[in-house]
């Protein structure tokens, strides 16, 4: 399908190629939709088979952002960048500022942070060209680490599945699968624990399943985590997990976790459905880290405490889209989907109110 084609089937309003000879840059800037504000989204550098695997992750992860900052309650749209290269040879100091340049071109219609394959010293680099950087290290005025909003947020996103699927709160006694035991997994498992849940988890570095030992977790085989009989699965490692060939083995009554994009196609929410499993949309659960960087935006600079705050709301997000497919009939994904809809069409028309200014 031809460029254009594609934006206008999932409505994009922009995307820039970029091409820099000396420092090898190439790259692709996608903004999907302003209308809640300018984009934002991480710069993700992998070395893609070709020009269309490029082109398709930009147009895909971009249009995800403008779901996960509309849900978020964020006045900021979707973006997204992708480095076409390979993050362990080409991420250099020239390509960081060249690209860092073109942001800069754009005067803050998008900014821009990590994601997989770079790192937050890139975007120290980067910030020397320009203003509109995020998720910056503490020392530079960023929020840091953002797997520690990331993972309170999934605990809050279990809570409130928890009061809605059994009427409590309450997680002691309750037993959690955990896929995955990287920066996110592991903080929830902490979070976890302390609230007297039980936990199974997986991972497939060592290092990482010795440091979640240390939690009294039983430890099991990646592939054996899918087959737990448990309350909740939480996925925090990989996407499209839920699939044909997964889900007849989850033996679970909820499934939240931070890892993104976890339903390899979207008809797998309403098979979850079917199977009686509550689906918890993995960007209203996992957008601590965004509402990390959108904080580092404020005009009086980081907070953490306001962060965590906002983090908080996921809990009562949720709850209002499991109501609102509850009420309609829908799966929880389209019910999430559906919220950020009505908030870019009501935003949008408030543009027609004329001000004096
Ligand atoms: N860090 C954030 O702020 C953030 C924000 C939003 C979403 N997420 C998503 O959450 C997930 C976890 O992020 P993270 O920052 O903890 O990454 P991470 O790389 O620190 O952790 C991922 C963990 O998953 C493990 N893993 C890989 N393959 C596995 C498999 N087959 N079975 C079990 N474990 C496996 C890895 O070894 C690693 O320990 C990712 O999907 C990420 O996209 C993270």
């Amino acid at each position: 399908m031809e460029v254009f084609e594609q934006m206008k089937e999932h409505g994009h309003e922009q995307v820039m190629f970029l091409q820099e000879e000396k420092t090898d840059l190439k790259a692709i800037i996608a903004i999907h939709n302003t209308v809640l504000g300018p984009g934002l989204g991480g710069c993700r550098m992998w070395d893609y088979d070709n020009e269309d695997e490029a082109l398709n992750d930009v147009l895909r992860l971009s249009k995800g952002m403008t779901y996960k900052a509309g849900i978020s309650g964020e006045d900021f749209g979707g973006g997204k960048t992708v480095i076409w290269g390979d993050p362990e040879t080409h991420r250099t100091e020239g390509l960081f500022r060249a690209l860092g340049r073109y942001i800069n071109s754009l005067g803050g219609r998008y900014s821009t942070g990590t994601d997989v394959g770079t790192m937050p010293e890139d975007f120290v680099l980067m910030r020397k060209e320009t203003p509109y950087v995020g998720a910056l290290p503490k020392e530079y005025g960023g929020g840091g680490d953002s797997s520690v909003p990331t993972s309170y947020g999934a605990f809050m996103g279990i809570k409130a599945s928890c009061k809605y699927l059994y009427g409590d709160e309450d997680l002691s006694g309750k037993k959690v699968a955990i896929q995955g035991l990287g920066k996110v997994g592991y903080k929830l498992a902490k979070q976890l624990k302390e609230s007297g849940a039980e936990l199974v988890g997986a991972d497939v570095v060592e290092e990482n399943i010795e440091r979640a030992k240390e939690l009294d977790m039983e430890i099991v085989e990646p592939d054996d985590i899918y087959d737990v009989d448990c309350d909740i699965f939480s996925p925090n490692a990989l996407g499209a997990i839920i699939n044909d060939d997964t889900i007849d083995r989850f033996k679970c009554d909820i499934i939240c976790g931070a890892a993104n994009n976890v339903l390899a196609e979207k008809r797998h929410s309403k098979e979850l459905e079917e199977r009686d499993i509550l689906y918890a949309p993995d960007y209203v659960v996992n957008a601590g880290g965004l509402i990390l960087v959108c904080d580092e935006m404020e005009p009086n600079g980081y907070s953490e405490e306001r962060t965590l705050k906002k983090t908080e709301g996921i809990y009562d997000k949720l709850l209002k889209v499991y109501e609102i497919a509850e009420k309609e009939g829908i799966t929880t994904d389209k019910a999430a989907d559906r919220l950020v809809e009505e908030r870019i069409e009501t935003v949008g028309t408030i543009g027609t109110i004329l001000q004096n200014n």
